[in-house]
């Protein structure tokens, strides 16, 4: 089947868009991969797929693929672009949407200057809701927030869990440029305590209002950028008292702007939304 797709990226988080409504999209698993397979296919970190919505009080639905072909939750840096795309492809004459997700109804606002503002909706803090086993568990507090410890080949990290609907685990490293994101990301994404795997933030902090931050993504490697990561290293800094609201997040790819005024309060993410290139693949 031939599929039309807008290749994009947000802070070099990249992405390949499907306009679901206007073209029939039914690929089996082995085709989301391949889609975003690098070699393959197209390649991107995320498939993002342009929908009707199935919920009252939605104008879209968005449904989000990792490279690995999972269907996943939340993806921060995807929701700028995708109210780029909607608007671009005159899909919508609004310039703010809300949009059903797997993780629960986000708000982007596209913005004159062309970056893009995302209420994101509360995080969620409880273990249980991440999903996290602490069962057996000594968590330590420092501030607002507990850290819990992990067992990672030969060492202990403790890490602090955060959902955006998508699962995290934010550790603060001295400096993320020699962090070992690539050694030990794979081991906490895996690691048995998170049932749906996890993303694992290396989050270094600069200032109160400055950070440095990597990701290793569930189901996806190191990204450039993650704006659901950012939103909860965020989070979990203020919640230990190492940060206040706003945060400049420099991520490898670009930066992101994270604001939060605290519990049971949504989390904003300001930051760009860059169409690369129109295509139309054979799957
Ligand atoms: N890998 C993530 C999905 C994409 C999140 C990221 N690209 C973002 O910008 O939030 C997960 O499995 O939960």
């Amino acid at each position: 089947m031939k599929l039309k797709f807008t290749k994009m990226h947000g802070a070099g988080n990249d992405f390949v868009v499907i306009d679901a409504i206007n073209q029939q999209v039914d690929l089996t698993s082995e085709q989301w991969k391949r889609l975003g397979d690098r070699r393959f296919g197209v390649g991107a970190d995320q498939i993002l797929v342009v929908e009707r919505p199935t919920v009252p009080g939605a104008d879209f639905r968005y449904r989000i693929y990792n490279a690995d072909g999972g269907e996943v939750e939340q993806c921060g840096n995807g929701s700028r672009a995708f109210v780029r795309f909607v608007v671009d492809k005159g899909l919508t004459q609004a310039r703010s949407i809300r949009v059903q997700t797997m993780g629960g109804i986000i708000e982007p606002r596209l913005e004159e200057d062309g970056n893009v503002t995302v209420d994101m909706g509360a995080p969620r803090l409880e273990p249980a809701q991440v999903p996290f086993d602490n069962s057996n568990l000594p968590g330590e507090a420092q501030g607002r927030d507990m850290l819990w410890p992990l067992t990672i080949g030969q060492q202990t990290v403790l890490v602090s869990v955060v959902s955006m609907g998508n699962p995290h685990a934010v550790q603060v490293v001295e400096d993320v440029e020699t962090a070992p994101v690539l050694e030990t990301g794979p081991l906490i994404e895996h690691h048995p305590r998170f049932p749906k795997r996890v993303n694992a933030g290396f989050l270094q902090v600069q200032g109160r209002h400055h950070v440095k931050l990597r990701v290793y993504e569930r189901g996806a490697g190191e990204t450039l950028a993650c704006g659901t990561g950012a939103c909860a290293a965020v989070v979990a800094g203020i919640r230990r008292g190492l940060l206040d609201s706003p945060v400049h997040v420099r991520a490898r790819g670009g930066e992101l702007t994270i604001s939060w005024a605290g519990e049971g309060q949504p989390v904003y993410m300001r930051g760009p939304a860059v169409t690369v290139f129109e295509g139309e693949i054979e799957l």
